[in-house]
Formats: structure tokens, sequence, C-alpha cells
């Protein structure tokens, strides 16, 4: 017979087969242990050594108590055995069940007493056995016998898996290290939902120490999404057995990267607790404005910068989450650069600005009618500055002002005076709701209604002309930021808010159903937040937003920074306006200005409910595709039925068109084609009747 290959060898064993496998490298790693000695999970780190030897600890400690009540339960339990052998249990239960215990009694009775008799003859044995052993070695006889019938019940004691009142016990959380295992992620992905029973990960590199935590990138199955686990991030970190605030998910892009590559951060703890990082613009001697801003740091304690130059920042949250500590970080980076220009507005009137008044060229601090009425003229004043920019620009030769839009050349030449000028605004909600009446062109509006129509046209028009506007506020609902200027705010920063809604009128539409909810954040991350910075820009194009925790500025380090922009202001002579100690407003040619802004208000003379429409969905008119009618009844707050009737008579016919839910899902939903709408307008504008048919 011929002899097997391995005959005389030992049997070679081999590795568990994992449904993970790893691609792109270039040597093959064995993922499930094999040939390659893997690194036990305490010896990956010094925490994860520690956390090994407490258990082994823990488990010394409790040894002589678990064996004590293993013996106890173990002797119960025999003592039961014996008691049921002894009492012929089983023979006597199934003559009481055949009704037969009177004819069996006897039997039984007879079988009882022999079993007696056997178990004092086993008893008489055992102890003239111990006693002649005693004799014979002494007490270690007795004592050995001892620990062998201990060990028995013992044995027979031990708790067994699924007995009732089992505990489970675990050596504390369980290890990182033990949930970066392939096996153990092919299973959560599974778990989760985001792969299917039949399906596997592939990875791309295998778990290694990034930061204070443990990372890994993997390939999805082909035609799986990498945005999809950044929506359910938080069903994974549930299948991992982690807090979701631990567990960062990042779609790879460019170079290497596909729309299935995700990257995976499992932090060792709250990458947010912890004392926070210093502002760096506190070593700063000054600033470039046009340089990106350091704005705070990611989970991965990543340093994130914000460029404000040709982009506008909003920043919501509800109270006391470190709005204001955001916003004063973006005016940091300006007010140290002694060319920008500062107009700053502070709607609750506190002492959070007021050290800013020394650099200012314009400010504002209270919530009164003047204060509303002073920030409006300061914003006139901006606009008519706008157009002026864009006249001169446009004389500039074309080597100074190439493509019509500032540059760092232009904004730090004296001569033409045309500064980075930053509109930082502190509680916007203040002045956007004031309901006083004024006169703008020929029509009675509301002031507040005014504001947001200065401040929309200048985030739209603005930035070209280096115009930065930096709005924050604690009411971040569209009521208060309407759209029309929400719509033009480049970038978004969300701390926390009251509800996915907000969360979205923040960061933007349908955000929540991509992964990113404001509202998801802990009461305790104060300064943590969701930053969406603007599409033109370099920082964060890896991804569409980010979780950012804000760098801290206390009090003193925020006064020494304006006290140093004031000294770099004087030391270049362009300190000017308030904090100069010029007040004087400049007379506006308002017609200009109403001009400027396309017939004096973001209304325009359209018949309700569509002039609310129109309104309410600003730019988003010319942007979006569809709009629910669900949405314009939240909120315009209107009857649906009437809603719908009224629009109707103005030639606005509904339709049902699909469009992705909260959870993902696409729904079939009654709507309005913004296409129809714009139709409808145009001929209502044109004078021809609408028609209702
Ligand atoms: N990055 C941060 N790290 C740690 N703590 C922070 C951070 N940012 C803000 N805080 C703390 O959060 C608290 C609130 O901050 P801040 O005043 O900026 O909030 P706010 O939202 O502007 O509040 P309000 O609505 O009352 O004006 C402060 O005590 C501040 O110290």
């Amino acid at each position: 017979m011929a002899e097997a290959p391995n005959a005389g060898h030992e049997v070679e064993r081999a590795a568990p087969v994992f449904d993970a496998e790893l691609v792109d490298e270039e040597s093959p790693i064995s993922v499930g242990g094999g040939s390659r000695w893997r690194r036990p999970a305490w010896l990956t780190s010094r925490q994860e050594f520690r956390r090994a030897v407490r258990a082994v600890i823990a488990l010394l400690i409790r040894l002589p108590f678990r064996f004590a009540s293993a013996v106890g339960r173990g002797a119960v339990l025999m003592f039961r055995v014996w008691r049921k052998w002894v009492r012929v249990h089983d023979y006597r239960e199934a003559a009481e069940k055949s009704e037969k215990l009177a004819d069996k009694f006897v039997e039984i009775r007879a079988l009882t007493l022999f079993r007696w008799k056997v178990s004092g003859a086993v008893v008489a044995a055992v102890a003239s056995g111990l006693l002649v052993a005693y004799l014979l070695y002494g007490s270690v006889a007795l004592w050995g016998a001892g620990a062998v019938a201990a060990v028995v019940l013992a044995v027979a004691g031990r708790r067994k898996e699924g007995a009732p009142g089992r505990k489970t016990v675990l050596p504390g959380p369980r290890a990182l290290a033990w949930t970066m295992d392939p096996q153990v992620l092919v299973d959560a992905f599974r778990d989760a939902k985001l792969i299917g029973k039949d399906e596997t990960l592939r990875l791309v590199e295998r778990a290694r120490r990034v930061g204070d935590g443990w990372a890994i990138t993997i390939d999805l199955p082909a035609t799986r999404k990498a945005a999809d686990v950044i929506k359910h991030r938080d069903a994974l970190a549930s299948a991992l057995a982690v807090d979701e605030v631990q567990l960062i998910v990042e779609r790879v892009r460019g170079r290497g990267g596909h729309a299935g590559r995700v990257f995976l951060w499992v932090a060792d703890e709250d990458p947010y607790s912890g004392p926070p990082r210093r502002t760096p613009l506190v070593e700063a001697e000054w600033w470039d404005a046009w340089q990106p801003i350091p704005f705070g740091v990611d989970a991965r304690r990543r340093r994130i910068d914000l460029p404000l130059v040709w982009t506008s920042l909003l920043v919501g949250a509800i109270p006391r989450q470190g709005k204001t500590m955001a916003a004063r970080l973006a005016a940091a980076g300006l007010i140290l650069d002694p060319h920008s220009r500062l107009y700053v507005f502070d709607g609750k009137g506190g002492k959070d600005w007021k050290a800013a008044e020394q650099v200012a060229h314009r400010f504002v601090c209270g919530d009164g009618l003047p204060d509303v009425q002073a920030v409006r003229d300061h914003l006139l004043e901006l606009v008519v500055e706008v157009q002026a920019r864009y006249q001169r620009m446009a004389a500039l030769d074309d080597e100074v002002c190439p493509e019509s839009k500032i540059t760092p050349g232009i904004s730090r030449d004296p001569g033409l005076d045309m500064p980075i000028t930053a509109v930082i605004i502190d509680e916007v909600q203040v002045f956007l709701e004031n309901p006083a009446k004024i006169e703008v062109g020929a029509k009675k509006i509301a002031i507040g209604e005014h504001v947001a129509d200065l401040l929309a046209y200048l985030a739209r028009k603005g930035p070209a002309a280096g115009i930065v506007v930096v709005l924050a506020t604690q009411r971040p609902d569209s009521q208060t930021i309407p759209s029309r200027l929400r719509s033009v705010l480049g970038s978004r920063f969300a701390l926390r808010v009251m509800d996915w809604r907000d969360s979205n009128i923040v960061l933007g539409e349908q955000m929540n159903t991509r992964g990113y909810d404001a509202s998801a954040l802990l009461p305790s991350h104060k300064g943590v937040g969701i930053l969406r910075p603007d599409g033109d820009m370099d920082a964060g194009s890896e991804s569409l937003a980010m979780t950012v925790w804000t760098y801290y500025m206390g009090n003193q380090d925020w006064q020494a920074i304006c006290a140093r922009g004031r000294a770099l202001r004087e030391a270049a002579g362009t300190l000017t306006g308030h904090a100069a100690g010029d007040d004087s407003r400049r007379s506006i040619d308002s017609t200009a200005v109403v001009m400027a802004l396309g017939g004096g208000t973001g209304r325009s003379e359209l018949p309700e409910p569509l002039a609310s429409v129109v309104e309410y969905l600003g730019e988003e008119l010319e942007e979006r595709e569809f709009v629910p009618t669900a949405e314009l009844v939240e909120a315009l707050e209107v009857e649906a039925t009437g809603f719908g009737r009224q629009m109707g008579e103005l030639g606005c016919r509904p339709t049902r068109h699909y469009v992705p839910s909260e959870d993902g899902e696409l729904r079939r939903v009654r709507g309005y084609r913004t296409a129809d709408l714009r139709a409808a307008i145009d001929e209502i504008k044109s004078g021809a009747d609408p028609d209702p048919s």
C-alpha cells in the first residue's frame, strides 16, 4: 500500500479559515494565525497587558471562594442524587403514574431497604478504607482523600453553560484588539446588515495601532457602498460593542480609494474626553487671513484648519455648547492679520465679544432696536462697498486682478483699500427676528427681514470681493435663518442641536440620512460639532463632513489675541473705524442698495402662498428638483388641503416623486417640481393669468 505523503510526520494543523481575506499586500498576511505567529491580544499594547494582568489577579482572588461554593453545590447535588436513588424515585414515580403503587409497594420497599444496606456498606467500606489508610500513612491520607473528594464535588457542582442564574462575567470590557479580529469584523458587518449572510469583507490592511486606537481598512463586497457604512455607523458600533463616539468610519477617496473602500478607526476610549486643546493661535505673533485658520482637532487628534477667505461660515447650536468659542476661533485668525477689517456684532450683548472692540472697524453689542438699526446701517455700508469693489476690480489691470476676484496682493494694498473684511455676528437671530417695520424702496418690511436680505447678498456676492460672513445662532430653525440666507453660507458647523431637523438646517438637507446628525452629539462634549466645509475648500475634501473638537480659547487667551491684533494694526497703520474712535456712519445711497438686492427685498410681488414658498426655498428654488408638500406645509405652518388648493389656483400642480427618507429608503411622496414652480412664477410675473385648470 502506498504511503501517505505525511505518514510518519506529525500532522500539520491547518489555520482556522476566515471569511475575510487580505488584498493589496505585497506579502500576504495570515489573518487567522497559521504558520506565522500572531501576537496574543495582551501583548499588543501596554494597556492590553495591564488589563490582562488585572484580570488574572481578579481571577486568583476569586478562585478560593468559587472553589468553596462549587464544593458546597457539589455536596448538595450528590446528596440529592443519592436520595433519589435510595428511595427508588424513578421506579416509585413510574408506579404512581401507572396507578400501580399499591401493587408494587412491597417490591419498592424491599428495593429501598436493599439500597439503604448498600449505602451503609459503602460508607462502612470507605470509613474502614480511610481508617486503614490513616493507620498506614497518617493524616496525609485523610487530607489527600478529602482533597480528591472536594475536587470531585467541585467538578460536579461547577456552574454549567446555560444553567439558571449563570452570570456573564467578563474581565472588563471586550478588548479592542479582539474587536479588530477579521472574523469579528465580518460578523459585525453581517449583524449590522451592512453585508449579506453569504458576503465577506476583504482586508486591505490588517488592524494596526494609529494614535490612541485601532485602524483597519477594508473593501466591501461589490455593489456595497462605503456611504452606507457611514450612514449606519451606529448599528456597526453596536455590533462591535463599542460606543458610537469611539467608532470613526471614513470612505477612502482619491488614489487607492473607491466607493466601497472603508477606513475604520476605533478609539480606545471616548476621543472627546480629557482636557481640551489650547488654540495654537495663542502662540502666533500674527496670522495670514488667507491661510486656513486652526479650528480644532478630529477624533484622531489631527488638526483641522478652516479656510475663511472666499467662503462664509454658519455656526449653530443650542446654548452652552461652544458656539461663541467656535465663532471667536474663526475671528481670532482674522484679528491676528493686521490687514483684515472686522465688523463685529454681538446680539447677546454680554462680555463675550468685548475684547474685539479694540480691533473692530464696526462694533455693535446689544439687542435693542438702535442696535439692530446700527447693524442694518453697517451692512448697508458693506453692500455698497461690495458694489464699489467690483467696479474698482473691473478697472484694475489684468495682471493685478486676473479674474474679478480679490487676491492676497489686492487685499494688502492700502492704495486699493480692499482688505479682507469679516462680518462676525453672534446670536444673529436677534437681528434677524426683529419685527420693527421700516421702509425699503417703496415697501414696508420688518427690519430683521432686511438684515437677512443684506446678509444673503453679502454671503452670495461678497466672498469674491473679500467679504467673509461668520454667523452664529442658537436658533437654527428655518424661520430664523431664512433659506435664501442659509443656502449661500458655504461652511457649516453644527454643535449639539435639539433634533435632526435643526441639524439639517445647519448642515444641509438630508445630512442626517447620510450619517451626520448633530442632535446625536453628547451634552458633555462641549465644543464638539460636525463641520461641513465649503465644497470649494481643500480641507476636508476627503469626506462630506467631519466631527471636530474645537480648540479651547479661554478668556485670557482671547483678550491677549485681541490686544495683539490691536498692536499689529497700530504698527501697520490699519486701525480704523470704531477701534480708532471713529463711529461716524457713511451716508448710503439706498436706491443703489435696493437695486443691488434685486428689487429691495427677498420677497417678490407674488400672491400667497407662492410668495412664502419662494421665500422659504430661496436659492433652493434653482438648486432643488423637487420639494415635498409635507415639507412646505410644515415650514410655512399652513393647512395642507387649503395650501394645495391655493397652489393649484396659482398654476402649481403637485406630482409624485421619489425622495430619500430619514432612514435612507426611497419613498414616493407628493410635492412640487421646482421647474413647475418657476414656470408659474414667470407666468405670474409676466402678467399672464395663472391657469388653474
Ligand atoms: N472646545 C472646547 N473644549 C472644551 N470646552 C469648551 C469648548 N468650547 C466651549 N467650551 C465650554 O462650553 C461652554 C459654553 O461655551 P460658549 O460660551 O462658547 O457656548 P455658547 O454656545 O456660545 O453659549 P451661549 O449660547 O450661552 O452663548 C463654556 O464653558 C466653554 O468653556
